[in-house]
């Protein structure tokens, strides 16, 4: 018997956190279109960014445009796949032509967690206690508050952290709140984080969803799935960080804050020590806009000279 044709395929990372993504996409499709669930195929792909987890790098040395989505937009482009499922923190900001990030599931809680065994705050940290991160955003804003900490190389998915940090690896962590809430995990955070202080990653919290440019039946398909405050703030976050992209490798933070339509975007660049750092706020309603101040405005207070240090 031949295998009927799927309603739809979606492409994902294999990673606990991306399969619960995943699957969460496949029962909103199955429950908003009404049709069974095994009507859509899930399939999972190893990207750079799955096989070098295991290395004392950063996502800063492993380097390249989207690490964690090119054998996913490949499928999709190649038509093998519909629709990629990614945390939109890790997608880059140049996806190739062909690909677009079409819709966003609402998003999850923005801010990172503390996470340690030993105490309650990373204000409580032993002097010269280790943080266990591969983020330069999360060590910058750490060493920024705390310059004594001594980072720790940190990388695997959110269990493999979470059980390095009970086997002594590290004294503390942070990880996002909703990838921890994803996977029933929301418990293991000792702290939430103040965005003031630990302003998110850019799209931080927020599932998206990539399809093929000009594939009008899925682009309807997932209209249905998109939350248009989320998308909203996604844009406006995205927006900044195309500004930055060109002329910085600093850690890069921001937070939109949405009250009826009316955005607040927040923007941090910091130097990799937490020693320098250049923040800036803009409200609107046009979220390209809003990006593009914003960047804008951080690029010229940080300077040219600033920046070199830490161009490529
Ligand atoms: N690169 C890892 C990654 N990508 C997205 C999330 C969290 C989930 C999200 O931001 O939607 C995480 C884990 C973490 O930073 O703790």
């Amino acid at each position: 018997m031949q295998s009927p044709t799927p309603f739809a395929r979606i492409g994902t990372r294999g990673s606990p956190l991306a399969l619960a993504q995943a699957k969460l996409v496949r029962d909103l499709l199955s429950e908003n279109h009404g049709i069974a669930q095994d009507t859509i195929e899930i399939e999972v792909f190893s990207t750079g960014g799955d096989r070098s987890q295991k290395e004392n790098t950063t996502l800063s040395d492993i380097g390249g445009k989207g690490v964690f989505t090119k054998e996913i937009d490949e499928a999709l482009l190649s038509g093998r796949i519909d629709i990629g499922v990614h945390s939109s923190k890790d997608v880059a900001t140049g996806l190739p032509s062909g690909i677009r990030l079409a819709a966003f599931l609402e998003r999850e809680d923005a801010r990172d967690a503390f996470i340690s065994v030993s105490v309650k705050g990373i204000d409580n940290l032993p002097e010269g206690a280790r943080f266990g991160t591969s983020s330069i955003r999360r060590a910058a804003q750490a060493l920024r508050l705390r310059p004594d900490l001594r980072i720790v190389p940190f990388r695997g998915n959110v269990h493999t952290r979470l059980q390095k940090l009970l086997d002594g690896v590290a004294d503390a962590t942070l990880l996002a709140m909703a990838g921890l809430n994803r996977l029933d995990e929301g418990h293991r955070a000792t702290a939430i984080l103040d965005p003031e202080d630990f302003m998110p990653a850019p799209a931080q919290g927020a599932i998206g969803l990539a399809i093929r440019e000009g594939d009008d039946r899925l682009a309807d398909l997932i209209a249905l799935l998109d939350h248009a405050p989320t998308h909203t703030a996604i844009t406006a976050e995205r927006t900044m960080l195309t500004v930055l992209d060109g002329s910085c490798r600093t850690p890069v933070g921001a937070l939109t804050l949405n009250e009826n339509g009316l955005l607040t975007l927040k923007g941090e660049i910091l130097s990799l020590d937490g020693q320098t750092s250049f923040r800036a706020t803009a409200e609107g309603r046009d979220p390209v806009a809003l990006g593009e101040t914003v960047g804008r405005d951080l690029l010229s207070q940080a300077g040219p000279d600033w920046l070199s240090q830490w161009s490529s």
